[in-house]
This record gives C-alpha cells, sequence and structure tokens, in this order.
C-alpha cells in the first residue's frame, strides 16, 4: 500500500529536529490547506477555523490554554503536549529571577546606564550609588513552590541545592513529581500557608478557571514583608493591578515574570521577560522532538502518548487492519463497537480501550480488511466521535 503523504500544518517556527521526526513523506509547512495536524507553539487557536481535516494538535510545550481543548475533545481530536521538555529551561530562569530580584540586578544595571562623565566620576557616582542595590544571599532564605509538577519539582531541587529551605504546595501531585522531591522540601496545605511562610514565592500551575487571579490582592496581603514574586507560569495566574499596589506599598520587593504589560511596564522593581522561559535551544528541540513523535504515532498508528483530553493508549502492531475510535466514556461503547465489527463478519485480532475524564479510546486490530460501510456504521454509533482506518 502506498504511503498516505499526510500534511502538517505549523502555526509557529518548530525546531527542525522535531520536524525531522515526522515521516519524510509528510507535506509540512504554516500554509498547507487541510491539514491532518497541526503543531504549535504559543500561537492562539482559540478564534481559529480548525479545518474538518485535522485529526490531532501537537503542542511544542507544556501549557495548552491558547488551545480549544474541549471543542477538540467533542470532535475527538486528541491535543499532545510535551511534559517535562522544557521545564529545565523554566528552572533556571526562574533561578536567575531569583537571582535578580535578591541582588536588585536590574535597578542596579539601569543605574550604571545613567551614568556619565569622566571614569573618575563614574568611578565616585559608582560607590556613592552601589548602597541602594544592596541585597540577600540565597542560603538560608524560604522558597515557596506552588505547583510541584514537572517544572515546580525541578526548582524545588535547585533551591535545596543552593541552600535553601523550600516549602512546596500541589493539591494533585503526581507520583513521578513527588519522587522528585527532595525529602527536606516541607509540603504546605494550601496556598495562603506557602505565602505566609516565603520569602520567595514562584508559581508553577496550568492557567485553568481555577488558577486564575490565584494571586490576588488578599493573598498578597499573606506575603512577608519584602518577599520576591516570581511568575513563570501564566499572566492571568497573578492580578497584575494588585501585584503594583504592593509593590507601591512597599509589601513586595520585586514582581520577576515572563508576561510583559502594560499595568507592569515602567515599574522599577518589576522585571518583565518577553515569555522566555522554554526560549532555549535544548527545550525547544526537546519540545519538538516529544510532540512531533507523539503526532506521527498518532496518524501512523492511533497510539496516543500525553494527551492532554485522552488517555494513553498503545498496542503493538499484529495486524495490518487497525481501527482508532475516538468516542465519549460512556456505558456500552464497547458493546456496541464489538457488536458492529462481528456483524460485518470482521474478527478481532486484538483490543484496547482507555478513559480519561469524559473521553475514550479505543484500538481495535482486525484479521482483514475493514470497508467504508463499516466505517460509516461505527461513526453513526450515538457517542462515537471520530473513527480512523489506519491500515499498514
Ligand atoms: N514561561 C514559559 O515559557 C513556560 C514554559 C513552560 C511552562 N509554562 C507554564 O507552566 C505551567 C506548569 O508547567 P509544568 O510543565 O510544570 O506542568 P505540570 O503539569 O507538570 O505541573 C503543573 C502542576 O500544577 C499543579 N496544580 C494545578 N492546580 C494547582 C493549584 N491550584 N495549586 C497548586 N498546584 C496546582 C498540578 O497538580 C501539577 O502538578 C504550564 O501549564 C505553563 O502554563 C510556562
Ligand atoms: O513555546 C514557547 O515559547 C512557550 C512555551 C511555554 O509557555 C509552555 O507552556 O511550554
Amino acid at each position: 500500500m502506498a504511503e498516505t503523504a499526510r500534511k502538517i500544518l505549523t502555526l509557529n517556527a518548530i525546531s527542525a529536529r522535531g520536524l525531522a521526526r515526522l515521516p519524510q513523506h509528510y507535506v509540512v509547512g504554516g500554509d498547507v490547506a487541510e491539514p491532518d495536524g497541526i503543531l504549535v507553539r504559543s500561537a492562539n487557536m482559540h478564534d481559529m477555523d480548525i479545518p474538518a481535516s485535522v485529526r490531532a494538535i501537537g503542542r511544542a510545550g507544556a501549557g495548552t490554554n491558547n488551545i480549544p481543548v474541549k471543542k477538540l475533545s467533542e470532535r475527538g481530536v486528541p491535543v499532545f503536549n510535551a511534559p517535562g521538555a522544557n521545564a529545565n529551561a523554566v528552572k533556571e530562569l526562574v533561578i536567575a529571577g531569583m537571582l535578580m530580584g535578591a541582588r536588585n540586578l536590574v535597578p542596579a544595571l539601569k543605574f550604571v546606564e545613567g551614568l556619565g562623565g569622566s571614569d573618575e566620576e563614574m568611578h565616585k557616582a559608582t560607590e556613592a550609588g552601589k548602597k541602594a542595590f544592596a541585597g540577600i544571599e540565597l542560603p538560608g532564605r524560604t522558597l515557596g513552590v506552588i505547583g510541584l509538577g514537572a517544572i515546580g519539582s525541578h526548582i524545588a531541587e535547585a533551591a535545596i541545592r543552593l541552600g535553601m529551605q523550600v516549602v512546596g504546595y500541589d493539591p494533585a501531585i503526581t507520583v513521578d513529581a513527588a519522587w522528585r522531591l527532595p525529602s527536606q522540601v516541607k509540603r504546605a496545605e494550601s496556598v495562603e500557608d506557602v505565602l505566609r511562610m516565603a520569602d520567595f514565592v514562584t508559581l508553577h500551575v496550568p492557567l485553568l478557571d481555577a488558577t486564575r487571579n490565584l494571586i490576588n490582592a488578599q493573598r498578597i496581603g499573606l506575603m512577608r514583608p519584602g518577599a520576591v514574586l516570581l511568575n513563570f507560569a501564566r499572566e492571568g495566574v497573578v492580578d497584575n493591578a494588585a501585584v503594583v499596589e504592593a509593590l507601591d506599598a512597599g509589601k513586595l520587593h520585586a514582581y520577576i515574570c515572563d508576561f510583559p504589560a502594560n499595568a507592569l511596564k515602567g515599574h522599577a522593581r518589576v522585571v518583565a521577560l518577553p515569555h522566555l522561559g522554554a526560549s532555549t535551544e535544548e527545550a525547544e528541540e526537546n519540545c519538538a522532538v516529544m510532540v512531533a513523535g507523539q503526532l506521527a504515532d498518532y496518524l501512523e498508528h492511533g497510539n496516543i502518548l500525553n494527551s492532554v483530553n485522552f488517555p494513553n493508549v498503545s498496542m503493538a502492531r499484529e495486524s495490518a487492519f487497525r481501527l482508532a475510535i475516538a468516542n465519549a466514556n460512556v456505558p456500552n461503547m464497547v458493546g456496541q463497537i464489538s457488536a458492529a465489527l462481528a456483524a460485518a463478519g470482521l474478527n478481532i485480532h486484538n483490543m484496547v480501550n482507555k478513559s480519561k475524564g469524559d473521553m475514550a479510546y479505543t484500538l481495535v486490530d482486525v484479521d482483514s480488511a475493514v470497508s467504508g460501510d463499516l466505517i460509516r456504521t461505527l461513526a453513526a454509533i450515538e457517542g462515537v466521535l471520530a473513527v480512523r482506518y489506519l491500515p499498514a
């Protein structure tokens, strides 16, 4: 059988090493029509008319708040991401951010930029002015980490190595992340507990309805005087107006973030980086390699790994005839699918069905070719969202 020339639309620049993970016969570009899959980084897809041809989305990164995941679930389309692939890059920038805040590096650099006159005048002004930028050291200080997933757990570990005390909060920490945490990390019972105990607070939660404005005026009120707040998660997790008020009142020492906004612009105690957390050669490559591999495995074989809306499902190929069915997680789907296959005279060679929340997914290998009529019958079952036939 000829290879299917699948088409992949890229909405952002995707690292070449990642694209090389796609089969060679794929057509890839920023302007392909009727794509089978989409690769994206931070481009906002909420207002995009996503073509009906799209079978899967690959997010070369962690956060998927730029993607209409719910709408895609209703179409039976998985959204893949790259968990942990940029965690080290973000960790390093957060450590840099803590040091910027602790040593007042940005205001100090601005002061130096403003120096003029002869070298001798500069030296004099330097020695007279430097006391305004005296800072603190990290060992012995407490770092509060809110969200102990791929990034938060790495930061907790790095901070312990730097001699800091670490207190963390995550109501749904995964087993993997918990294993990564050094035993010295203290477990807090709430966001409020972390805020009360920490000199530096860093946020590593996804942007969800539940985390929007997680850090607001009332919670900032609980923070230690002179604390440094770091936000390399998402803009919406922090109320910018409340932060500016706390900075102006001297309650917060600095706000270091990855999300420039008008409310923060020009503030002497704000460092806003241009969403640089994942912008390293290594992270861009790791994310693209991971997600392109997952996308291709799904398009070719129906296997699912690291989808935010579907369960992990993978089955070794022992038959040339495979059906991949996305369905709602409701009773009797497997029964109806099996009955339709039996009525068509097909023998099931292997089958797996798994669910995640409202979504379920079924892979079925059969012993002989599948007809167009059977695919239409399966697609017409109530609760079936998408059916793909994947002959090897
Ligand atoms: N600045 C950047 O360039 C950059 C790069 C990567 C990720 N991010 C952002 O960081 C977020 C986290 O990334 P990750 O790779 O660590 O994701 P992750 O899924 O591994 O970890 C997120 C953790 O947050 C926890 N969480 C959810 N709600 C919480 C709450 N209310 N309080 C405390 N914990 C909560 C989850 O249980 C999970 O353990 C991403 O969703 C993304 O928005 C930003
Ligand atoms: O792709 C990027 O540059 C940012 C990615 C980052 O925000 C993420 O959520 O992984």
